[in-house]
Order: C-alpha cells, then sequence, then structure tokens
C-alpha cells in the first residue's frame, strides 16, 4: 500500500492507521468509544446503589436487587475500565508495530525514490529527517490522541448531561470554560511543533558532532589531536539553541495550560458548594449528590491536563501531517528502487556534447560546455584539480541528475531515454567517499549486486583483486563481521577498505567501470599499483579513473584534463607530456613521489 501525492490533514491521522493496520485501529476505537461512556454509566449506578442503600437503611423500603443490579453495575464498569486499559495499552503497541513494518518501509523506500538533489539539500535534508523521526510513533499517538479526546468528550458530556438535567447553568458554565481551555491547547501545540521543526535543525548539527566526540569512525583523530574540547563547544552551541527554542514552547505551554487548570479548580470549587443547596430543597438526591461531586472533581485533570494534552499532541501530528505532505510531494522517482537490469546495455560510446551543469539551486556553472568521448574497451583518466568538476561528470554519467544543457549520449541514444534499471547496469562506481559496512566481509562484496548470491564468484573477485591474505587473517574467514560495531568484528585497514569496494564493485555486471579517487589513503606508489592491477583485472573493458596523482594515468589510453568544466587537455600519457601543457606541469610536479618505484 502507498500514500498518495496529496495534502495531508486531520482525516489522514485516522485513515493512514486504518490503511496499514485496520484491526488494531478498530480495537481502539471500539474500546475507547465504550470508555467515554462507561464513566455516564458508573456515574448513575453509583447514584442509584448510594439511593437504595439509604432507602434499605433508613426506611427498609427498598429491595436488595435495587441494591445488587447498581453495585453489579458499578463493578463491571470497573472491570471495564481496568481491562480496557491493558487491551488499548496491547493495540496502540500492535499498531505501531504495524505501522514500522509497512508505513515506516513506505517511507524508507520513498526516501530512496527521492530525486537525488534532495538528498544534497540542507533543506530537504532536514524535512527528511523529520519525517523520518518515528513516523509510526507520530501516527500510532495521533490516531490513539484523537480517540482519547473523542473518550474525554463522551465523558465530559455524560456529566455535562447530568448535571444539565439538575442545574443546568452549572452545565453551561463547565461547557464555556472547556472551550478556550482546548483552543489554548491547539494553539501550544502548533508553537510547540514550530519550535521543535526549528529546533530540529540544530539537532541534526548536534548529532553530528556527539559522533565525532563519542563515535569510533573519528576515534584515532580525536585522541591524536585532543579536539574534544573545541568539537564540544560546537555540540553545546548547537544542543543550547535546540533546547532554549524547546524550553521556551514548553514554558509557555505550562503556564497556559496551568491558567486553565486553575481557572477550572475554581470553578468546580464553587459548583460543588452551590450543590449543597438543590439536596437541601430535595431536588437532588444524596446519592446523585455524591456521584457527581466524585465525576466533577475528575473533570479537573480532565479539563486541565488529559483535553490540552489531546489538543496539544494532535495539533503537533497536524503539523506532522503538513511536514508528511510537503515529503510525499517532493519530486520522486520509483525507476530510482528498481534493481540492476540482469542484461546490461552493451556500451559502445558514451558522448559530452557541449554539456553545462550547475547544481540545482546554485548560480555557479560546474560544467561549462563539456566535451568527452568514452569509446569501448579503452582506459580513460580524468584529472584536474579540486572542484574543477570530476565528479560531477560521474554523476551526469549516473543519471543521478537531469536538468543539463547539451547532450549526454550513450551509444548515440541521449542518457534520458534509459530506464534508471538500465543505467544502473552500465556502470559499477568505486566513489571518493565510498561506504564501510559494519557486516560480513561476503556481505560487504554482496552488496554490489544482491541480486547475484554465487560464493564461487565472490571468491573469484577476492582473487583477482588480492583480497585473499586478508581473509586469511580473518577470524571466520569470509563470514567474518568488519567494522567496529560487532562483537568479535575486526578493522581492517584503510587500503584493505580500498579492495572491499572495488570487490564490491566487480560483482555488477556493468560494462564501464569508474574508480572516483577511491584510494586517498593509500600512498602515490600503492595507488599506482593498485590502478595497475585495476587495468590488468579490466583488460577488454571499458574503465574511467579519477586521481589527483598522475603517475597513475600513465597506463590509460586517453587522459581529460579537467579545468572550471571544460577539457583544457586530451591524449595519452606521452601526448600530454609533449605538450608541456596543464598535465606535464603537474606531473613534473609530482615525479619525486615515483622515483623510488622500481
Ligand atoms: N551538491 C552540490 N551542490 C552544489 N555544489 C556542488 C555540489 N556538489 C559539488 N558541488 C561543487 O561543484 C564543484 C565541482 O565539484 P566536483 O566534486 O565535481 O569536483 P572534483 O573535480 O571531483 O573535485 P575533487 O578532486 O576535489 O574531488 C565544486 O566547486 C563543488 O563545491
Amino acid at each position: 500500500m502507498t500514500l498518495k501525492d496529496k495534502q495531508y490533514d486531520i482525516k489522514d491521522i485516522l485513515k493512514i492507521p486504518f490503511q496499514y493496520s485496520p484491526f488494531y485501529s478498530f480495537l481502539i476505537i471500539i474500546l475507547k468509544v465504550i470508555g467515554g461512556i462507561v464513566p455516564t454509566i458508573s456515574m448513575l449506578a453509583t447514584a442509584g446503589f448510594i439511593n437504595a442503600t439509604i432507602n434499605k437503611l433508613q426506611k427498609n423500603n427498598d429491595t436488595y436487587i435495587s441494591i445488587v443490579i447498581p453495585l453489579v453495575c458499578i463493578v463491571i464498569c470497573a472491570i471495564y475500565s481496568w481491562c480496557s486499559t491493558q487491551l488499548i495499552e496491547l493495540a496502540e503497541a500492535k499498531l505501531e508495530n504495524n505501522l514500522r513494518k509497512t508505513f515506516r518501509v513506505f517511507i524508507v523506500e520513498r526516501i530512496a525514490s527521492l530525486k537525488y538533489n534532495y538528498i544534497e539539500n540542507a533543506e530537504s535534508c532536514n524535512l527528511i529527517s523529520r519525517v523520518i523521526k518515528e513516523p509510526e510513533t507520530q501516527c500510532q499517538k495521533g490516531f490513539s490522541k484523537f480517540f482519547d479526546l473523542v473518550y474525554l468528550i463522551l465523558k465530559i458530556l455524560g456529566i455535562l448531561i447530568i448535571l444539565f438535567t439538575q442545574i443546568w447553568w452549572a452545565a453551561i458554565i463547565i461547557f464555556l470554560i472547556a472551550i478556550p481551555v482546548f483552543k489554548i491547547a491547539i494553539k501550544g501545540g502548533e508553537v510547540n511543533y514550530a519550535a521543535y521543526r526549528e529546533a530540529q535543525k540544530y539537532n541534526r548539527k548536534a548529532n553530528y558532532y556527539s559522533e565525532v566526540l563519542t563515535g569510533r569512525d573519528a576515534v584515532s583523530e580525536r585522541a591524536l589531536f585532543n579536539y574534544s574540547d573545541k568539537v564540544n563547544e560546537y555540540w553545546y552551541s548547537q544542543f543550547d539553541q535546540s533546547r532554549k527554542l524547546m524550553r521556551k514552547a514548553n514554558i509557555n505551554w505550562a503556564r497556559q495550560a496551568g491558567l486553565g487548570g486553575f481557572a477550572t479548580s475554581l470553578l468546580t470549587a464553587s459548583i460543588v458548594i452551590l450543590l449543597i443547596f438543590p439536596v437541601k430543597s430535595g431536588v437532588l438526591t444524596i446519592g446523585l449528590f455524591i456521584s457527581i461531586i466524585n465525576n466533577v472533581v475528575s473533570l479537573i485533570p480532565d479539563l486541565s491536563w488529559e483535553l490540552p494534552e489531546c489538543a496539544e499532541v494532535l495539533a503537533q501530528n497536524l503539523e506532522y501531517m503538513k511536514d508528511l505532505s510537503a515529503f510525499i510531494n517532493l519530486d520522486n522517482n520509483s525507476e530510482y528502487l528498481d534493481l540492476p537490469d540482469k542484461n546490461p546495455i552493451c556500451i559502445e560510446t558514451v558522448e559530452f556534447k557541449k554539456v553545462s551543469f550547475r547544481y540545482p539551486d546554485s548560480k555557479q556553472f560546474i560544467l561549462n560546455n563539456l566535451c568527452i568521448k568514452i569509446e569501448k574497451g579503452k582506459h580513460y583518466a580524468f584529472v584536474g584539480i579540486n572542484g574543477a568538476g570530476k565528479s560531477t561528470i560521474i554523476k551526469l554519467l549516473l543519471g543521478l541528475y537531469e536538468d543539463f544543457d547539451g547532450e549526454i549520449l550513450i551509444n548515440g541514444i541521449s542518457i534520458k531515454n534509459y530506464t534508471q534499471s538500465q543505467l544502473k547496469s552500465m556502470f559499477s562506481v568505486v566513489f571518493q567517499d565510498y561506504a564501510k559496512y559494519a557486516v560480513t566481509l561476503k556481505d560487504n562484496i554482496l552488496l554490489g549486486n544482491i541480486q547475484e548470491n554465487s560464493i564461487s564468484e565472490i571468491l573469484n573477485i577476492m582473487n583477482i583483486i588480492d583480497l585473499n591474505n586478508v581473509v586469511n587473517n580473518l577470524p571466520n574467514g569470509i563470514d567474518s563481521y568488519l567494522g567496529k560495531i560487532h562483537h568479535n568484528s575486526v578493522d581492517i585497514s584503510g587500503g584493505q577498505w580500498q579492495r572491499v569496494a572495488m570487490a564490491r564493485a566487480m560483482m555488477s555486471c556493468a560494462t564501464i567501470r569508474i574508480l572516483d579517487e577511491p584510494t586517498a589513503s593509500l600512498d602515490p606508489i600503492s595507488e599506482s599499483k593498485l590502478y595497475e592491477k585495476f587495468e590488468e583485472i579490466s583488460k577488454g573493458q571499458t574503465t574511467i579513473f579519477i586521481s589527483h596523482r598522475l603517475g597513475s594515468t600513465k597506463l590509460a589510453d586517453i587522459i581529460y584534463v579537467i579545468e572550471n568544466g571544460s577539457v583544457i587537455e586530451k591524449g595519452n600519457y606521452y601526448d600530454l607530456m609533449k605538450n608541456n601543457g596543464t598535465y606535464s606541469r603537474m606531473f613534473e610536479s609530482q615525479r619525486s613521489w615515483y622515483e623510488n618505484e622500481k
């Protein structure tokens, strides 16, 4: 089941749980609606029981049955209240769990199908992090609070109707005071969510600094540079901003709720005193008087705390629905969820024809009339200073951004005419910031092609890429957990992680293999050797590699030198060295790195 692209509102707080977990949603409604009627029945039964008992004791003119029936009613009501509380808790937990298994999965899938630019944009990242933060709890809470509200309204109405039949003006005053209390609570809920929304921006940053301060990824640098105090200042500043925003909202809310509570308490105390007169004149029976006092007093927490809390949570939920609407309406493409095509198209040529590109929300062109041609079976290298646009070329090639000027042709056909599944099957990439998954070595490699589950293929790739030495030193071979999370897991070296990332990319049947400088933690000679290996195992295949260390580019058939998003030089190593241009100058400045290489 999916959610439609539309504006979500109060109706959807009810619809979504029904859509994903109809049984438990229905159970919660029934239990809460009956629960709302029970206090009125209990109130009447208590009054009947007291009156019948007084009659029996004082005048002996009542039968035992008239005592027993209301007593049984009181006991049944008490049992129902107890049992329904337990059942509701259970149903709410089940509902939340079902929403976690369905609704949350839908949201996660939706994130995976979002256009790439939203993932890199700070504003949409904030929106996504708000929407993905326990969506199942948000929905369950909104739904449950709505029916808590129904429960409270039924309970209050029951008491008010009985009170109305005895002293109508008291009922009307209570009713009138409930309206502003409710309105204040709704306003408070909106303000609180707005504060939460602002606070989340700071929380995201605080969480990041907290990870730097306590996480295992930065452990070595933390010890070396001893920067904890400095980063702690960054963390505290973000945390403090968030805390102040939430505290301000909470103080406002508590002040308003307190005022409502004070007014309600004062009013109910006056009503109780005023009820003494109808009792004295015989208009109100003692049984009903005691029962009304009991229930009117119970209205104090209901009106001053429970009702506002329901309204506040609902108001917050409505704001969440606005976020959900904004999130669902972000441009997405369900094709992004497709797995790579099992029969990849063989790429003969890829051509960038006068391609210009700027990132969304940015004015600066990163690629400027870029022209490059990639032909089957050749090895290419992209070189250039930081920020020249090399990785951006790869992002466009993968179809991550579609808004560019000029043409990108694959086998002479515009890239826009290929499906995501086809594009995914054409290229395998090892990125600069490749991931280190805390799963087994085998799964680390298998993630590169989850459709292929062949151990022999994994072993073959590990052999080609010289990972066997690594495996021999692992406690459970390829089933050993890597990283730092699991007990008994092994953290391998930077260079070994790079080989694992390369092995993962090689699991794909793609016809073009791309290395986007994943070798930063290797020294120049090791990098050069790794690229040699890469070339060797990719014989007959098309490869592109990006590197700042030019020793590795000697083997490339064609080197493109990129500057400001355009090609400024093109040729093989010998052509470019003869040219005496940018490449040759860069190469000479690095020559000493390779002098000892045999
Ligand atoms: N998502 C983005 N939004 C806006 N600008 C971006 C984005 N990603 C990259 N840029 C900018 O685009 C320019 C080119 O970046 P790119 O990563 O393509 O360079 P590069 O040549 O690969 O650099 P490096 O060698 O440092 O990896 C940089 O100025 C960078 O700041």
